[in-house]
């Protein structure tokens, strides 16, 4: 798909938000009116009887073009995992691989109804490309691993530098760089401390692995005698600009920690439980510390989809089973979580249907079985439906999906099969030498 957007204005009419029947009217990307009398011209009208209404999605953590990994190895546990599996397989990965396996995440996203997503991975300048290309919003990585080793850290400090860079260069207001140290048990305190100081220098974000394993926290213990949190802190890497992914193994003096310093967690709950990590992020006392709340899916090898409608149910239903509460973690917090609270913890102004905001929309089929009965749109979005109900998305009043046709679809799904056969093909030629 290439960019088709110029800024036309867009009216959505009939549409049903929050029990209202309303027009919801778009003027340079942004709600411009949304109530019974919006209306008037425009250059593109959307039918949207029929439909439902809610803000767009963001994914607060994943790794993009692992979807070119979606079941290329499952029902492991974390670190063999990594090790065994998905490193080895990784390191024959090119920058077309990233590209079409990104805009294949991209494509995947759309169709579910996210319009922004957080990626930490390699090749990012054509993960960039695929994004541009795509027309999503997202903050993208370099995934710094140093493995505690000198001259490792000065290729990841360059591949750090080159991809601030180059996002500079493209000057898209979608598209934002961010430092990604993948986590304590894979960077160096110096690693750490330079991906701190690259931030705050830069004034982007940070994207980092946090407390995902009991067995990252006990080894980190042993290793430094204090646990991760305490080691991303005395880095310098928790911040208001921070999205710390999983935050399973949290004990109360960490939550307090990620609340003072205004931190957000991601929670990933349907690839913590597919590793049976073992624990669920504790939710409820983050919550209680003024820690920033978000989700995200991981990447497609531990979930093994992009479906943030799906997570937003996993998140409330674990919280409840783990906790032992029905009523931890409502339907609207959920939402919440994966609407405005995700597009703050990247930055971006989007995930409210409000009026001046930028226009992330997605409807959703009124008439699904899915939909019905609709007492509460809420309720039905996070626990009935699923990202096969959306029908339509906006990003930024750029219409990316309209009766779940997304232009180019058939290009990417080709691109990618064809980057996951050179991939399987040099792995096998790497092993048989
Ligand atoms: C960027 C690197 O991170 C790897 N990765 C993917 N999922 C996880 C996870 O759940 N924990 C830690 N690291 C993960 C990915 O394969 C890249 O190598
Ligand atoms: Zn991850």
């Amino acid at each position: 798909m290439k960019e088709t957007y110029n800024g036309e204005d867009v009216l959505v009419r009939d549409v049903e938000v929050q029990g209202r029947r309303v027009n919801i009217t778009i003027e340079g990307g942004r709600f411009a009116a949304i109530g019974e009398d919006a209306g008037g011209e425009a250059d593109v009208v959307i039918d949207g009887r029929g439909a439902v209404a809610i803000p767009g999605l963001y994914n607060t953590h994943t790794h993009a073009a692992m979807t070119l990994l979606r079941g290329y190895a499952d029902d492991m546990i974390l670190q063999e995992w990594l090790s065994e599996k998905i490193w080895p397989l990784e390191a024959h990965l090119t920058g077309e691989d990233v590209y079409w396996g990104t805009q294949l995440a991209c494509l995947e996203m759309i169709r579910s109804g996210t319009v922004g997503f957080n990626d930490m991975y390699f090749f990012m300048e054509d993960a960039a490309r695929a994004v541009e290309t795509m027309g999503i919003k997202a903050q993208l990585s370099y995934g710094f691993i140093d493995l505690f080793d000198e001259e490792k850290r000065e290729k990841e400090i360059k591949a750090t530098k080159a991809l601030a860079s180059s996002i500079q260069a493209m000057n898209n207001p979608r598209i934002k760089a961010a430092v990604g140290p993948h986590s304590v048990y894979t960077v160096s305190e110096e690693g750490l401390s330079w991906c701190a100081e690259f931030s705050r220098q830069q004034d982007i974000n940070i994207h980092v692995h946090l407390a995902e394993t009991e067995k990252e926290v006990t080894d980190c213990v042993a290793k430094t005698g204090v646990r991760p949190t305490q080691v991303l802190d005395r880095c310098g890497l928790l911040t208001p600009r921070t999205v710390a992914a999983h935050c399973c193994w949290l004990d109360s003096d960490d939550c307090a920690l990620l609340g003072d310093r205004g931190v957000f967690a991601s929670h990933n709950p349907a690839s913590n439980m597919k590793l049976a990590v073992g624990r669920a992020m504790p939710y409820g006392l983050l919550k209680e510390r003024g820690a920033g709340l978000c989700l995200g899916t991981d990447g497609c090898s531990s979930n093994n989809n992009l479906d943030m409608f799906e997570e937003m149910k996993f998140a409330a239903l674990l919280q409840k089973f783990f906790w032992h509460s029905p009523t931890i973690l409502p339907a609207g917090e959920a939402l919440q979580m994966a609407t405005a609270n995700g597009a703050a913890a990247l930055g971006f102004e989007g995930g409210q249907l409000e009026v001046g905001a930028p226009a992330d929309l997605v409807l959703l089929d009124r008439r699904a079985a899915c939909n019905t009965p609709l007492y509460n749109p809420t309720s039905n979005a996070v626990y009935a439906c699923n990202g096969g109900a959306v029908t339509t998305v906006l990003c930024d009043g750029r219409v990316l999906m309209q009766d779940r046709v997304v232009p180019g679809e058939a290009e990417v799904l080709d691109g990618a099969r064809q980057a996951i056969a050179g991939l399987l093909e040099r792995h096998r030629a790497s092993v048989s030498e």
